[in-house]
């Protein structure tokens, strides 16, 4: 794995496990080698996982094929600590299945493209809210997410659906030293609250990050290269596409800014404020400042006063009796954060909501792909509620690793009858028993029983514990009594728990005069939250502990896996602490290695066979190889028999292989190699030569065909030194290896890139901005010069011509129409290859080009605040000594007046006006 890792081999197979090393090097690694581009992608369409080099491409392909072949549900599981790249091998995966559903799709049909659309983008949604900025990953996801597409049988997309797990709630409070708290926050106030339909004061009045003391207090508040305001813009597109209506829009940005503003209303006692009415309230707490009181009933919807009595009073329900009693300072500060957390929580519980309704499958879809992307293994210095939960979720995952990847294949050497020394592991239910078990009880049950006794507390859990289960050998409560921890020995290592806060996180109860405050909010969203509880309803329910929740997911994913044909792993390793490329922490790594469960796996692959085949597919596809079996088998000779021959054919040592009842098993991947090449050597691989070489000269004859028709498009102009004369490359910057271009492209519903290079975009103050043009199969981008992100996209069909003037100036004015809009604002470009895109646009788009020194076009309405508003302008052309020697440029003056001039170098030669129509050059009179 080290040995790959450092000559940038990041996949390597374990069986039948992928294992994936974080690279740390997006850039370097992605683009010049094209790891992740639609050609890659291509590559590994419709192949064997043994015949290309190990990727996670083999692992999505295998997935999405044996969902065809099977038409049974399939998952992909992806554990690893947190960094270790899992998110980034999800997004791979979802975007190479649905690479090969748009692919195989008929193209009449729009549904799959629209299922496609809405899923990816989820993403960044989920991001926006779900993740944040820690120690440990820049962008790291604080929930855990089973993201499933349904596909009908012909392996078309017809919906979703998202579940998630346990959010990462007290970040929204205390963001730990030098992180931060969820990114929407920082995205709302980078937007200065310019969130929804504008309309809402409360989102005006944001102000500064500093101000507010959730976030504040971490120290950080800033991801280097991320721009939160960018980050916004999509998050904003992507509420609008999953159906966030403008009003909802608001009402959930207001939510986000209330949280902040909760965080800021502090408290101190009644005597300290000089205000003690009876002596026994002298502790009972106030709210310090009233300015933030109010700032946050505002943002809430709610009156003030009912904000600061459920802040500073707990009530509690004894049957139909309701006692309220006063907090004390430290207690209202709990209380408010409790109030903060809850909100943020329920918010983001709707947004996966809605994001389920939007990409909802029709009702009679059952086939599904589901990919798992959930938190690997923690043991940190002091372990808590959360990393018992997650933990957990680990251990599960290790049983049904086990289950059917190790007892699986026991089991079926044993059912071919082939010898092997069965290998001894670690079967982990035990510890899922001690955590999950009822009978006798498991920690969660005992944690859950303490809640619900009264005067249970964190110490009397854990005696209950020690007198229970002090016999378990997976279990040891500590007999030091002020550390009050208790130790799980789970199969990854040893984990000491912290009892104290543990009832509190398992009650994980909203107080219930907070609930009823927020059931009255003006705000329909905070309203429809938080439900006021009809009496006799809550007094017969009983509340579910957070613990107890979580178990019921774990079954029910557990469930959900289990109905799958046959799940597929990806490991995700971490090579070092510090992000860095090309660095690797050989302990860091062993230990993951452990916990990833990989040690067993490989025991029982030394142990056993790399690969196995059944006897029919073995034949087809090795035949050739052997002149006994070569075209047919003898009729009277056995399946087994023939394989035998191919093998010894191929020098494949008795030892080597085995032959059960019905399949063929090698032992050493080696031995899969030496067939595959044996097979290609005998088929003498015709046909892919041929492709390749007929790819690359298709590409060549259009570049040509394309410079003989720019010289008809630009026929008639005399022009001193016109840019057709430089050849036509196309892709100047290798756009189509940029994974974020083959996203783009996916998105749109688009498949190549034919030309990208870096040009001049004049705004609509006139300003000259170094953008990206890229132009695809069915449109115009304009693309930022960092990180590939859209500014413009105009597609062909909205493409109204293109006007030039009669110099060879690099300017053009790419006209765009608006539809039943009316008409678009145009692009004003200066580009260094004029001919090859007048001509490109010309040839793919249909365009026509009219040529004149003055040119007339709309632009959109100049001014600090983007609008979707257009005015028209000019643009004129003059020739200019003062700019002899140099390239044409915009006088900058004239851009503040909105009449445009460009100042041309003097050229030779007379001007002609030229017409060219829709796909060909027809000189105008
Ligand atoms: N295949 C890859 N190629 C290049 N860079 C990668 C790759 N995988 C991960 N990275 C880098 O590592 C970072 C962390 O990866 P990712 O967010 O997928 O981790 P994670 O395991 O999902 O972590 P968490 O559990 O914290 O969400 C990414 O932002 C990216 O910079």
């Amino acid at each position: 794995m080290q040995a790959g890792f450092k000559q940038d081999k990041i996949y390597t197979f374990i069986g039948p496990v992928l294992v994936s090393v974080n690279p740390f090097k997006q850039a370097a690694i992605q683009r010049i080698r094209g790891m992740y581009s639609a050609e890659t992608m291509r590559k590994y369409s419709g192949r064997q996982s043994f015949e290309l080099p190990p990727h996670v491409y083999t692992i999505a392909e295998s997935a999405y094929r044996a969902l065809l072949r099977s038409s049974k549900g399939q998952c992909i599981l992806i554990t690893g600590e947190s960094g270790a790249g899992k998110t980034e091998a999800a997004k791979r995966v979802m975007e190479y299945v649905m690479a090969a559903a748009a692919a195989a799709r008929p193209s009449a049909k729009a549904t799959g493209r629209e299922v496609q659309d809405l899923l990816l983008q989820s993403n960044p949604l989920l991001e926006a809210f779900g993740n944040a900025k820690t120690v440990r990953n820049e962008n790291s996801s604080r929930f855990g997410k089973y993201v499933e597409i349904f596909f009908d049988y012909q392996g078309q997309p017809l919906g979703g659906r998202v579940s998630k797990f346990l959010l990462e709630k007290s970040r929204v409070c205390v963001p730990g030293k030098g992180e931060r708290s969820f990114h929407i926050f920082y995205q709302l106030l980078a937007m200065g609250g310019d969130g929804g339909d504008g309309s809402s004061c409360v989102l005006h009045a944001l102000g500064e990050l500093q101000a507010y003391s959730y976030l504040a207090r971490s120290g950080t508040t800033q991801v280097a290269g991320l721009s939160d305001a960018d980050e916004w813009s999509a998050t904003a597109e992507a509420l609008t596409t999953l159906g966030f209506s403008p009003e909802r829009q608001t009402q959930l940005m207001e939510l986000v800014a209330a949280v902040l503003a909760i965080g800021n209303i502090s408290f101190q006692s009644n005597r300290a404020a000089g205000q003690v009415l009876a002596k026994t309230d002298s502790q009972a707490a106030v709210v310090h400042q009233e300015d933030s009181l109010k700032v946050a009933a505002a943002a809430l919807k709610v009156d003030p006063r009912k904000l600061a009595s459920a802040l500073t009073n707990r009530t509690i329900a004894t049957g139909i009796d309701r006692m309220s009693t006063p907090l004390d300072a430290a207690q209202s500060a709990h209380a408010r954060d409790a109030l903060a957390k809850a909100l943020y929580a329920r918010a983001f519980d709707a947004l996966v909501e809605q994001v389920n309704r939007a990409v909802a499958p029709p009702p009679h879809a059952e086939l599904t792909l589901g990919v798992l992307d959930i938190y690997g293994f923690e043991i940190f210095e002091a372990n808590s509620f959360e990393q018992l939960c997650i933990n957990f979720a680990n251990e599960k995952l290790q049983q049904l690793f086990i289950e059917f990847t190790l007892r699986a294949e026991q089991a079926e050497y044993a059912a071919e009858g082939v010898a092997w020394t069965p290998v001894e592991f670690f079967n982990n239910c035990v510890v899922v028993e001690l955590i999950e078990g009822s009978r006798p009880a498991g920690v969660l049950l005992w944690l859950d029983e303490e809640c619900v006794v009264p005067k249970g507390t964190d110490a009397s859990f854990l005696t209950k514990l020690a007198s229970n289960l002090s016999k378990h050998p997976h279990l040891e409560v500590s007999k030091d009594q002020a550390a009050r921890t208790f130790t799980i020995k789970h199969y990854a290592g040893d984990v000491a728990y912290a009892a104290d806060g543990l009832i509190e996180k398992n009650k994980d109860l909203a107080y219930r005069n907070q609930i009823e405050m927020l059931s009255e909010s003006a705000s329909p969203l905070i309203a429809e939250l938080f439900p006021a509880a009809t009496r006799g309803k809550t007094s017969a329910k009983k509340i579910e502990t957070a613990g107890a929740q979580f178990r019921k997911q774990m079954d029910a994913l557990a469930a959900t896996i289990g109905r799958c044909a046959e799940p597929h792993y990806i490991r995700c390793i971490k090579p070092n602490l510090k992000k860095r490329p090309a660095d690797w922490d050989a302990q860091l790594v062993a230990h993951q290695v452990r916990y990833l469960g990989i040690v067993e796996n490989v025991l029982v692959r030394r142990a056993g066979f790399a690969h196995r085949m059944p006897f029919s597919r073995f034949l087809g596809r090795y035949k050739m190889i052997c002149r006994g079996t070569w075209p047919a088998p003898p009729a009277a000779q056995s399946p087994a028999d023939s394989c035998a021959a191919i093998l010894a054919a191929a020098h494949i040592v008795k030892a080597g292989y085995e032959l059960g009842k019905t399949k063929v098993f090698l032992r050493a991947p080696a031995s899969v190699f030496t067939l595959e090449d044996r097979r290609s050597r005998a088929l003498h691989d015709v046909a892919r030569i041929l492709q390749g070489a007929y790819r690359s000269f298709a590409a060549r004859r259009y570049r040509i065909k394309l410079r003989e028709k720019s010289m008809a498009v630009f026929e008639g102009l005399k022009r001193r030194r016109g840019s057709w004369r430089l050849p036509f490359l196309g892709d100047y910057l290798d756009a189509a290896e940029a994974p974020e271009v083959t996203r783009m492209l996916l998105k749109a519903g688009e498949a190549r890139v034919y030309f990208a290079d870096r040009i001049t975009h004049v705004n609509r103050n006139g300003k000259a901005q170094e953008r990206i043009l890229l132009i695809s199969d069915r449109s115009v981008y304009v693309l930022a010069p960092t990180k590939w992100r859209v500014n413009v996209r105009v597609a062909f069909d909205e493409l109204e011509g293109i006007s030039l003037s009669t110099f060879a100036d690099g300017f053009m004015v790419v006209h765009v129409g608006g539809g039943a809009k009316g008409g678009g604002a145009a692009l004003l470009l200066q580009v260094q290859r004029k001919a090859e895109v007048v001509t490109m646009l010309v040839q793919e788009a249909g365009a026509s080009v009219v040529c004149s020194d003055t040119i007339e076009f709309r632009s959109k309405r100049a001014g600090m605040f983007e609008t979707s508003a257009t005015e028209t302008r000019t643009i004129t052309f003059v020739e200019s000594a003062a700019t002899a020697g140099s390239a044409a440029l915009l006088d900058e003056k004239s851009a503040a007046t909105g009449q445009l001039r460009v100042l041309v170098p003097p050229v030779l030669g007379s001007k002609a006006e030229l017409q060219i129509g829709k796909g060909g050059a027809a000189p105008a009179a």
